[in-house]
Parts: structure tokens; sequence; C-alpha cells
């Protein structure tokens, strides 16, 4: 088991997902081989829960890191699970069109993209 996906798992654990069931887990690496997990947090005002990548990227930036280089999501389920439109964004502004978004099961990686193929012609303001 690689280190992203132990983290990720391990977070996906303290999901708090009561009112969908599904509990995911995510794990960035940074540009200088920190990682950072979260889980998803889920509220009973439904739209102002938030995604598990959503929640390792705020640690990160927390922590004083900014460069994602490898974003990991896990959730147990048939299809592979990809982030969301708005995560998507949310690593856009940290990573670049190379930056490595993998998928996972319990059992392990199921796919792996770059940010490029998940979000091409992203929006950014970057100089
Ligand atoms: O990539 C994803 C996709 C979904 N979710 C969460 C949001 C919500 O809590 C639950 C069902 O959509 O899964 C994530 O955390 N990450
Ligand atoms: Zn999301």
């Amino acid at each position: 088991m690689d280190n992203l996906f132990r983290a990720a798992t391990d977070a996906r654990l303290n999901a708090h997902a009561p009112h969908s069931g599904f509990k995911v887990g995510a794990a960035v690496l940074t540009e200088d081989g920190r990682i950072f997990a979260g889980a998803n947090v889920e509220c009973a005002s439904y739209p102002e829960g938030w995604c598990a990548e959503t929640s390792a990227i705020a640690a990160m930036v927390a922590a004083g890191a900014r460069h994602i280089a490898e974003v990991l999501v896990v959730a147990e389920s048939g299809e592979t699970i990809t982030p969301c439109g708005g995560c998507r964004q949310r690593i856009a502004e940290f990573g670049d069109s190379e930056t490595i978004i993998r998928a996972a099961g319990p059992e392990g990686e199921r796919a792996r993209w770059t940010l490029g193929e998940l979000l091409p012609a992203a929006f950014a303001l970057k100089s």
C-alpha cells in the first residue's frame, strides 16, 4: 500500500456522511513530499457539505504548502469515482495540467489521469 493511498483510506474512516452514506477519503502529495488527508463532511443543509478533496486541500493550505503534485481519492463504489468539477478547479488552483489524479477503491488504485485530462482549458489567474 503506498503512503497516499494509506492516508486517504485512514481519513475516509472519519468521513462524516450521514446523509448520503457515501464516505470518501482524499490525500494530496505536495511537491516537497508532504501528505495531507481529508474526508467529506456533510451537513443537514445539504449544499453546505464539502468533498474529501476540499478537506485535504484545506489541511495542506493551513500547513503552509501550496503546490500539489498528486491527489488520490478513495471510496467504496462499483463505479470508479472522479473528483467533482469544483474540486478539479481547486486542484487547479494549487497544481497544473500535469498534476496526477488517482482514483481508488478499498482494494487499491483503479485509474489515474492528469488534471489536464480531467479539466482541459482550466480557468486560472496565475501569472
Ligand atoms: O470526488 C468526490 C465525490 C463525492 N464526494 C462526496 C460528496 C458527498 O458528501 C458524497 C456524495 O456525493 O461524496 C467527495 O467527497 N469526493
Ligand atoms: Zn468535490
